[in-house]
């Protein structure tokens, strides 16, 4: 085995520099001005032009030129990817789908409710599902069946009629078999080959295809994110998932093999993600440093090497801090996306972590394990939005209505506030309309 070169980022936060400090805190939610000048045209042609842009826009950027009648998937093309998988490949699938199904079936509200707010005055709120969604699958540096999982299952148990799926198709103009088959098992069967920018302003503005959709969720590339951020005035974009991110939070009790293995699950994705080592323990850190430049060597392709060791170098890396508590300031400062507390007492710093999209308690819980099967939704707010924003969940599908009923006697006991409160106003058809009611 063959170390690397690479040298990973090591700090000592209290003694970094400003300009570094703000760099990992931003990391790649940077400024995207020049995608948006990017995807512009893009968003324009398809708005113009419709399947004829989309189609243009895949061969230039997917490199794959489809007809007209191939951008939706087939039923032929359902049933091939149902031959083509292997059993283990679909047992895995649905093995994941059983348990995602029942953690997001648990966060069910109740369809209404309502409470006496007075004797004859009725108020609540009615839950109703989203009409119509479009769920964005990302493609370009790798498949992810389990993004659709995470998406259409919530989806289809906040009971949203109509979702469609949109994708990049891969080099043969098909759409990953495994894709399909999660998209199957959750009864979708609008699937469509169209990913990137392109694919955005489609389900904003609709094409012969590919319908307009109210709404348009997933996590993506910058292309996807700008796309989102530019065509935000006709469709609503969700939970803004942009690269991967997590903090590995260790104290010295933390295992330094299982530290640098989680450190470098999510650095993977690509060069813009983000994977920190956090602790404020010296001797952890070299620890882990060691193991993280041989598992680097070890690992077998080319890319995910490449990868790893861009965000080790640019994003990531270690941050030593002065003690447990400023780890945890750290954390919360920086909002990530995923959190391992690799601490001797996890559940006792857990109400500590304020600023997170998933926590994960105690050496056995894996990053990979929640990715892909455990339940909890992997699609989560990345670049801070960790702070207001929480991971994709059933409430991203359903809307609440405020409901009200009010008896006769009820408006009496109460109609000389609200025509006060119209009057503090100066709204007069408001107060008169409580005034000359009997
Ligand atoms: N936050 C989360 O929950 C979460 C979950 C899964 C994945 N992710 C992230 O999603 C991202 C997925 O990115 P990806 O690249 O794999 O897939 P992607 O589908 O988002 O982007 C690839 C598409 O971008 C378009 N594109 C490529 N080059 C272009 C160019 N030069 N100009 C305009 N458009 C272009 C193409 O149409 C291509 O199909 C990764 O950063 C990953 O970390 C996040
Ligand atoms: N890490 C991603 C969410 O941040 C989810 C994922 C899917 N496949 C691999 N990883
Ligand atoms: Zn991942």
């Amino acid at each position: 085995m063959v170390l690397n070169k690479i040298k990973i980022n090591k700090l000592i936060w209290n003694l970094t520099s400003e300009e570094m400090k703000t760099k990992i805190l931003d990391r790649a939610s940077f400024d995207i001005s020049e995608q948006i000048k990017l995807i512009e045209p893009v968003c324009e042609a398809v708005r113009n032009e419709g399947d004829k842009a989309i189609i243009e826009f895949t061969e230039k950027f997917d490199r794959v030129k489809l007809q007209k009648d191939q951008i939706a998937v087939s039923e032929e093309e359902f049933l091939e990817a149902k031959q083509l998988l292997d059993e283990e490949t679909k047992k895995v699938i649905e093995y994941a789908t059983h348990n995602i199904r029942r953690f997001h079936e648990a966060q069910k509200p109740e369809p209404m409710w309502m409470m006496e707010m007075e004797k004859g005055v009725m108020a609540g709120e009615k839950v109703t599902p989203i009409s119509d969604v479009a769920c964005y699958v990302p493609g370009g540096k790798g498949s992810f069946p389990s993004v659709l999982l995470m998406l259409g299952t919530p989806a289809t148990v906040a009971g949203v009629e109509k979702i469609i799926v949109i994708t990049p198709p891969n080099k043969e103009g098909k759409v990953d078999p495994a894709i399909l088959y999660a998209a199957d098992i959750l009864n979708i069967h609008e699937v469509y080959k169209a990913g990137g920018a392109q694919s955005i302003a489609a389900v904003a503005f609709g094409t012969e295809t590919i319908p307009k959709c109210s709404k348009v969720i997933g996590p993506g590339s910058s292309f996807v994110t700008a796309a989102k951020l530019f065509l935000r005035e006709y469709i609503d974009s969700g939970v803004p998932a942009g690269p991967s991110e997590s903090i590995i939070l260790a104290d010295e009790h933390a295992d330094p093999k299982k530290a640098a293995l989680d450190l470098l699950i999510e650095a993977e994705h690509g060069p813009d993600s983000a994977a920190l080592l956090v602790t404020h323990c010296k001797d952890i850190a070299d620890q882990v440093e060691e193991q993280v430049y041989h598992l680097i060597a070890s690992l077998e392709s080319d890319i995910r090497r490449q990868f790893v060791e861009t965000v080790l170098t640019n994003y990531g890396g270690i941050i030593i801090t002065d003690n447990l508590e400023e780890s945890i300031r750290f954390a919360n400062e920086y909002a990530p996306e995923h959190i391992e507390l690799m601490v001797e007492k996890p559940f006792e710093i857990l109400n500590e972590i304020k600023n997170a999209g998933e926590i994960l308690l105690g050496d056995y819980s894996a990053t990979s394990l929640f990715n892909f099967v455990v339940g909890p939704n992997h699609t989560l707010p990345t670049g801070q939005y960790a702070k207001t924003i929480s991971a994709v969940s059933i409430h991203d599908f359903l809307k609440r209505s405020s409901i009200g009923y009010v008896t006769k006697s009820g408006f009496h006991t109460i109609k000389d506030y609200a025509a006060k409160f119209a009057d503090i106003e100066g709204f007069e058809t408001h107060a008169k309309a409580l005034r000359e009611r009997n």
